[in-house]
């Protein structure tokens, strides 16, 4: 399997069969290298509403006929979009799908949009532990640091986290830090950082902090992709 980084908390998990877009914000994107238009990929996942995360969803699940799963307010608002492929979920709900299983877990947050003048409250926010050939992996979404993240890691122990790091609208390094030891996650990914001058922080220098827990940090830059069979990137 490999996991490719978009920038921000844009993720793309490609198995055998399957690609698994997360949070797909590239239109707009200072840090992204990829193309909205040419991107491809058979589902796609959202953690939350803000604009920042669900970016480019509608018209990439248009063009690629791609099913969206999402917590249940903004499936919805998808919907009303005129989006036909969506799966509504929510937190602590889980479910199989052909690409792996899927579950919903607490993110410390808030989930809206601005539609016409007006905030839309779009749900809860999200993060979610998917298990996919034999690689299991957390994507916190946008998150304070919260005391449940242990409970996740008694769980399920990811191999791999997606952690926010970038301070003013989530957790900070410091908070990242106490997270991955919570998560007992064996490698973790600083994400949503550098993307704007409000979140800048030193990714590399969280990774060699994780090293004294016996954690491996791997900080992507936009483009990379990594193997999850050797951790190194392709
Ligand atoms: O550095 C940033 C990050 C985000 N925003 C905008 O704030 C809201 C909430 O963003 P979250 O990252 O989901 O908390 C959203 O509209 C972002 O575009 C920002 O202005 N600067």
């Amino acid at each position: 399997m490999q996991i490719k980084f978009h920038g921000h908390a844009c993720i793309q998990i490609t198995g055998q069969e399957h690609s698994i877009l997360v949070d797909p914000f590239l239109t707009g994107n200072p840090v992204a290298v990829e193309s909205a238009e040419t991107i491809q990929a058979d589902t796609i996942l959202l953690t939350h509403g803000h604009d920042d995360h669900t970016g480019d969803a509608i018209n990439i699940a248009k063009r690629n006929d791609a099913t969206v799963i999402t917590i249940v307010e903004l499936a919805a608002y998808l919907s009303l979009q005129g989006l036909e492929s969506v799966v509504p979920m929510n937190i602590g709900g889980g479910a199989s799908f052909p690409f792996g299983e899927l579950k919903w877990v607490p993110a410390l947050h808030s989930s809206s949009a601005i539609v016409d003048g007006e905030i839309i409250y779009l749900g809860n926010p999200a993060g979610f532990v998917l298990q996919m050939e034999g690689v299991t992996i957390y994507h916190a979404g946008d998150t304070a640091l919260f005391s449940d993240m242990k409970l996740i890691g008694e769980r399920y122990a990811p191999d791999i986290a997606f952690l926010p790091i970038g301070s003013h609208f989530t957790m900070d390094p410091t908070d990242a830090l106490l997270a991955a030891q919570w998560l007992q996650a064996k490698v973790v990914v600083p994400i949503h950082y550098n993307t704007f001058s409000l979140i800048e922080q030193d990714g590399h220098e969280y990774a060699e902090k994780l090293k004294q827990f016996g954690i491996k940090g791997i900080v992507m830059e936009p483009g990379q992709v990594l193997d999850t069979s050797t951790w190194q990137f392709v």
